[in-house]
């Protein structure tokens, strides 16, 4: 039987007088990688936030692992990596992860962090300098890292490739892959990039003008809109009332 790791039903979220979701609803498996994709403005960011009860919702029902999300354990079994990580910029990074590691009470181990660091194509001896010298993509290394080495079972990541040059984008998807094959976490996440959401999904969700146009397979997308290329299949999708 499928458990379900989170559930979102009927969500409805206003900023002003701005519908930003209009009656979302899906449910993520335990073990699978869900993939969220809309235009800039689409609502992505705002649904992430609205799951971790960072903001306030005007309507519906969200659970995480069968806990409503505003129960204060609900975001236990979370790890989550914010579209801006903004980290204390005079700490160390090693000291940024052992703080993290004390926050969730995990034993901070250095040859964990070290193979981490080595996953996602990170100089080790950065660690030992302060956050002020990173730049963008070392710092959003850095962020990643924290989020995994919580081993939470729920990661909700906002663009994760964000900022990270080829090579660590393909060291990053070939370790997330690796934590799907070992049925080590469940994924959610928003993209930009369709290829990397082809790549890494079991299913991917379409936002667009505040609802869930689509919620399927990358397959399932490309059959239902009739083409076999799924950026095809995504405009076809979100330009279906033009
Ligand atoms: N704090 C806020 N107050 C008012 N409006 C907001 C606020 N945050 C977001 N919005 C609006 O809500 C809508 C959705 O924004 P959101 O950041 O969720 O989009 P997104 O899909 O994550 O976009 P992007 O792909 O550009 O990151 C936008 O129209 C945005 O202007």
């Amino acid at each position: 039987m499928m458990m379900s790791i989170l559930q979102v039903e009927k969500l409805c979220k206003t900023y002003q007088k701005q519908t930003v979701l209009n009656q979302i609803s899906f449910s993520l498996n335990s073990g699978e990688y869900f993939g969220l994709i809309g235009v800039n403005g689409a609502g992505k960011t705002t649904l992430l936030k609205s799951i971790l009860d960072f903001c306030h919702i005007d309507a519906g029902y969200i659970a995480i692992n069968h806990q409503t999300h505003t129960h204060p354990t609900a975001r236990q079994s979370v790890a989550f990596l914010p579209e801006q990580f903004m980290p204390p910029w005079f700490l160390t990074g090693q000291s940024f992860l052992q703080h993290i590691s004390q926050l969730r009470d995990t034993l901070y181990q250095k040859d964990h962090i070290s193979t981490l660091c080595q996953y996602l194509d990170f100089p080790d001896e950065f660690l030992t300098k302060p956050i002020r010298h990173y730049s963008k993509g070392m710092a959003q290394k850095l962020a990643l890292m924290s989020c995994f080495l919580q081993n939470c079972q729920l990661l909700i990541l906002d663009e994760p490739m964000s900022g990270l040059d080829p090579k660590a984008r393909a060291y990053l998807k070939r370790f997330l892959l690796k934590q799907k094959a070992e049925k080590k976490t469940t994924l959610f996440f928003s993209a930009h990039l369709l290829a990397d959401v082809e790549i890494l999904c079991d299913r991917m969700g379409i936002l667009h003008q505040g609802e869930l146009r689509f919620i399927g397979t990358p397959a399932e997308c490309c059959q239902q809109f009739a083409t076999n290329n799924l950026e095809q299949a995504y405009l076809r999708c979100i330009e279906a009332d033009i």
